[in-house]
């Protein structure tokens, strides 16, 4: 097989041109991730280096070597920013332009610049570098990604790794044999175009499946008390009834609804009431476990799911939650406190809908008692 290699840099020069597009395009119409910028950048500048790359043997040899030179550079540095920025990093400016500045340097001393060997060693590694960089960067932050980033990872070393054997093997093609066929070059020019379709790709596929698992967060987050709300109490608590009823694990329900709380909204204004219900989470999330699951299922009232605990364990705490939120000093003037009924997950054969139904009966009968108190579900109560 014969690959031409001015048809491969035309498209290169169209592909990377599309890609750049689309990618400022997702860049524009998304939340202006600030990956998809740097990598729109990348490419655009890459496409306008390619370019000038492409007017070798025109004469003009200052241009493809130089600037076409630098802008490529610059392309390989903001690929980097935009992996780095996309793992929370800010930009490392100084990496940015230290290629491009070396590159210039470097231009500027005869012996290099009259030396295709050198350029090809020096150009390479800088790319190899910015390549490896990008691949550390991903790297270092792997435990807090949450996104697949492996696809990346492995593009990104691949491509470091064709790089450096390039420095190593290709001493280069002469500016007046740009017409002819050379394979190294072929495959070099294919390489740099696969790669930057496969990055652009897996950088995209990383943002939106970063988004996503933002939305669903949010989605089951309740924004007041930053707990979760009704669907994740329901959907975490289901999981673990059936984990416990299938390990013979003991469960316990708390549900608490905060007293009088129309009349504190109604004498102190709806941001004191909001206030409350803050405080009321925090004391809650403090007192439980990680693995306990808390969340606000309606305007003024909160379930707590406790496992490995029975109704002695959930009694004391909810003894202490209540009294705490009694005794918390508030707005002058306003009482504070939460009624708290409790069921064990025994009595309702692990079930949710029941469990809540008989919680809801002791709470009940902590209310018709006179509030401020906690209530454990009898068959009776
Ligand atoms: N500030 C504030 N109030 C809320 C919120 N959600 C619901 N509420 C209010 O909570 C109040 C609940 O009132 P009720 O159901 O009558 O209960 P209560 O006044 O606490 O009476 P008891 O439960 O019987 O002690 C209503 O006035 C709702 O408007 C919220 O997010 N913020």
């Amino acid at each position: 097989m014969q690959l031409n290699v001015q048809t491969l840099v035309v498209m290169d020069i169209y592909t990377l041109l599309l890609v750049g597009v689309l990618m400022l395009h997702a860049w524009t119409r998304g939340r202006r991730e600030a990956t998809l910028g740097y990598l729109a950048a990348a490419l655009l500048i890459g496409t306008l280096g390619t370019v000038l790359g492409s007017l070798r043997g025109l004469g003009i040899d200052v241009v493809p070597l130089v600037l076409g030179n630098v802008l490529l550079h610059l392309s390989a540095a903001l690929t980097w920013t935009a992996l780095r920025v996309f793992t929370g990093r800010r930009i490392h400016w100084p990496g940015v332009v230290a290629g491009m500045v070396v590159w210039l340097l470097l231009c500027l001393l005869p012996p290099f610049y009259e030396s295709l060997a050198l350029r090809v060693l020096v150009g390479s590694l800088t790319m190899a570098a910015y390549a490896v960089l990008g691949a550390f960067e991903l790297w270092r932050s792997r435990a807090q990604l949450e996104v697949d980033y492996r696809p990346a990872l492995v593009l990104l070393l691949f491509h470091g790794g064709f790089y450096s054997v390039r420095a190593v093997f290709d001493r280069g093609m002469p500016f007046d044999t740009i017409n002819q066929d050379n394979a190294f070059f072929a495959v070099l020019v294919l390489e740099t175009l696969l790669y930057a379709i496969g990055i652009a790709f897996v950088c995209l596929a990383m943002v939106k499946e970063r988004a996503e698992l933002s939305y669903k967060r949010a989605s089951l987050r309740d924004p007041l008390t930053g707990i979760g709300n009704r669907r994740a109490f329901i959907d975490s608590a289901e999981q673990m009834l059936v984990g416990c009823a299938r390990l013979q694990r003991p469960a316990v329900l708390l549900l608490c609804d905060l007293d009088y709380f129309k009349r504190l909204n109604d004498s102190f204004g709806h941001a004191v009431g909001d206030q409350a219900l803050a405080a009321f989470s925090q004391i809650l999330s403090s007192r439980t476990r990680q693995n306990d699951v808390c969340a606000r299922i309606g305007g003024e009232e909160f379930a707590c799911l406790l496992t490995d605990a029975d109704h002695g364990v959930a009694l004391v705490l909810a003894e202490r939650v209540r009294r705490e939120f009694a005794e918390l000093p508030f707005v002058a003037g306003a009482q504070l406190s939460v009624s708290i009924g409790i069921a064990d997950a025994y009595q309702a054969d692990f079930e949710l809908t029941r469990l809540l139904s008989l919680a809801d009966q002791a709470l009940y009968a902590a209310k018709a008692a006179g509030r401020n108190r906690v209530e454990v579900y009898r068959a009776t109560s």
